[in-house]
């Protein structure tokens, strides 16, 4: 079955969209965030308790044919509709370093009832001053809360937020949901799972692709696992903070997509470096480089983005270098886990690792470049 549907846009361009109920179920793990024009109005309230949720899967006629019926997979929104009490949905936000801060901003701008908690509470200041709430622990704005994201730094605290002494776990319960979007290993997704379930409460993964200015400009991707129904139920909240988002399945695909994804980027960032540095060595200009690669195969937004200060010798943090050390550190453990061998991934580590010996972990990981000049 399908359905044609004209959408006229603002120019003289019509874009026809067909929704299939074949296609639909092909795509039915990727949404890619729908045009400004289709977009619902922002989300003020939506019910505590979804009585009933519907989301269309709508492809574009017009895109190159679709080997791959995702690739032109728009999602309408899950849309949920209010048939509860109608009252403003609570939605906490634990983690408020580069990338939490945006993300629960844009919440806040969005019209979402957002209260915050931080390890650090002055990084809490400014998204109280834009409307939100503040709660002195994880435990009570999960209590207060009911859905509550995590965006913390690591396994470690990504586990201690959740499940420590005042965690989320002590304040969650039925009928809340946890969403944590940190980068963390697959063992710890699970083990967060467990303890938030455990309570009766929901739990989804959804580490974020993307660093902070698709943060601020709400163009995320999300890498979704866990309970379909919390997916469902906080697809409008990601569609705030994303351009696009999956549903990969049970809990640990979402971190394990994740850590695949930052292996290669941090190859990707490693290898970059060298050839710069190489480029310099024989009296080549690396900033020509820089627009060689821009134009050619292997042209990527991250070099474009970082090439130009990297020549330069300037790193301004988006995503710390030690946050990307950790990501090839828990990629190679779960390559390790399918005895898969990862000799790129694994050079790139111990690059990362000189790094943050030269006391770079804080800087942008493109300060990586920095270890193969103190190498000459
Ligand atoms: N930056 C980026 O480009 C991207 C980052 N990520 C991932 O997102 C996550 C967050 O990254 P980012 O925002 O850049 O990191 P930041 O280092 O800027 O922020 C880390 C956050 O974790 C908190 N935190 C750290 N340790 C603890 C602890 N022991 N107990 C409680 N809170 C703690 C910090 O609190 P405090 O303020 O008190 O230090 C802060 O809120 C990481 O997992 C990262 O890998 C994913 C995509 C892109
Ligand atoms: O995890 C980092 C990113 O840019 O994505």
């Amino acid at each position: 079955m399908s359905w044609l549907v004209r959408i006229s846009s603002s120019s003289n361009s019509h874009h026809h969209f067909f929704l299939s109920s074949t296609a639909m179920a092909m795509c039915s793990s990727f949404c890619p965030r729908i045009p400004n024009s289709l977009r619902q109005k922002p989300i003020f309230s939506f019910p505590r308790k979804p009585l009933f949720s519907l989301s269309f899967k709508v492809f574009s006629s017009q895109a190159p044919a679709p080997t791959n019926a995702s690739a032109n997979c728009i999602s309408l929104n899950s849309m949920t509709i209010p048939l509860s009490d109608g009252s403003p949905t609570r939605v906490g936000f634990l983690g408020l370093g580069i990338m939490g801060t945006p993300m629960a901003q844009n919440l806040i701008k969005a019209g979402c009832d957002v209260t915050v908690w931080n390890r650090t509470k002055s990084k809490c200041d400014p998204l109280i001053s834009l409307g939100a709430k503040y709660k002195p622990s994880a435990e009570e704005v999960a209590a207060y809360c009911d859905l509550t994201f995590a965006m913390l730094a690591d396994p470690e605290s990504a586990l201690d937020v959740a499940c420590g002494k005042q965690g989320a776990a002590s304040g969650i319960g039925p009928g809340k949901g946890y969403v944590d979007v940190s980068t963390v290993d697959v063992a710890t997704s699970k083990l967060i799972n467990g303890h938030i379930k455990a309570t009766g409460a929901s739990f989804l993964e959804a580490p974020v692709s993307g660093s902070k200015k698709p943060a601020e400009d709400g163009q995320l991707i999300f890498l979704t696992a866990g309970d379909k129904s919390l997916y469902d139920t906080v697809a409008p909240l990601l569609d705030i903070m994303g351009k696009s988002r999956f549903y990969l399945g049970d809990v640990g695909n979402g971190a394990a997509m994740k850590l695949v994804v930052n292996m290669i980027m941090g190859s990707m960032m490693a290898s970059f470096s060298e050839g710069l540095i190489l480029s310099e060595k024989v009296g080549l200009d690396p900033d020509v480089l820089v627009e060689v690669v821009a134009q050619g195969a292997i042209s990527a937004p991250m070099y474009k983005l970082k090439g130009p200060s990297m020549t330069k010798s300037l790193y301004p943090t988006a995503f710390p270098l030690k946050h990307q050390q950790k990501d090839l550190r828990l990629a190679l453990g779960l390559a390790e886990s399918v005895s898969q061998s990862t000799p790129i991934a694994a050079a790139a580590n111990e690059l990362y690792k000189v790094a943050k010996s030269h006391g770079l972990s804080d800087q942008d990981f493109s300060a990586v470049i920095e270890a193969l000049k103190a190498k000459q």
